[in-house]
């Protein structure tokens, strides 16, 4: 049974269909209200995330100072402006400071902050935060990049024009060094 929610997704998905000059009623479209309000649930699923819940409890002692870099964390998101898809991926980084987060929580946070509406600016600095907050690292560093449909199949129209952005956060953002480091780190391809 639909519960009251995506009750009221397909209703407006049945408006949106008959207003852009559709016949909701004929065979391929019956049903696609149910169909669009189901993938909206999933695709906004990042509001009702909690940091807490993700992080789990996965922090652990570690003496290394060393850099931790997750590189090419895919995802999905929503453009805030226009509701159309940006997705690319995401370069996170840290410098431990007696803790480390559990790695697939690195992941997980990428996915809390993309799976709602956007702009990938917020989006860098929301990942860099929660990773400051959570392990209380010496530094941070996350790059995203991104290529935006609104820019490509809308609007300008500019298919081959990719966004970088980027938020540094602690020693990342003193030291030069170590930002070069985190930089060199995201742009070797050891798979793929
Ligand atoms: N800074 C930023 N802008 C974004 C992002 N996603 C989409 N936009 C921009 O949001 C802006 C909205 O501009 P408006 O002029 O209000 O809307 P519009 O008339 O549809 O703009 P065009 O896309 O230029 O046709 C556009 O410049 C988009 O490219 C994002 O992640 N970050
Ligand atoms: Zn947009």
């Amino acid at each position: 049974m639909s519960n009251p929610r995506i009750k009221k997704l397909e209703a407006i998905t049945l408006d949106l269909l008959k207003e852009i000059g559709e016949d909701p009623q004929r065979d391929g479209l019956l049903k696609t209200p149910y169909r669009v309000a189901k993938s909206w649930e999933f695709l906004s699923k990042g509001y009702e995330m909690k940091l807490k819940d993700i992080i789990n409890d996965a922090i652990y002692d570690e003496e290394s100072r060393g850099m931790v870099v997750v590189r090419d964390i895919d995802f999905f998101s929503l453009c805030e402006h226009h509701m159309l898809p940006f997705f690319g991926v995401a370069h996170v980084g840290y410098i431990p400071n007696g803790k480390v987060l559990g790695l697939s929580k690195i992941p997980r946070i990428v996915e809390m902050y993309s799976r709602r509406l956007q702009i990938q600016e917020r989006m860098t600095r929301q990942i860099a935060e929660a990773l400051w907050n959570t392990v209380h690292p010496i530094g941070v560093g996350v790059v995203i990049e991104g290529q935006h449909m609104c820019m490509q199949m809308r609007g300008v129209e500019k298919k081959n024009s990719y966004t970088t952005t980027s938020t540094v956060l602690g020693e990342f953002h003193d030291d030069p060094e170590t930002r070069a480091e985190f930089l060199t780190m995201i742009s070797k391809k050891t798979f793929g």
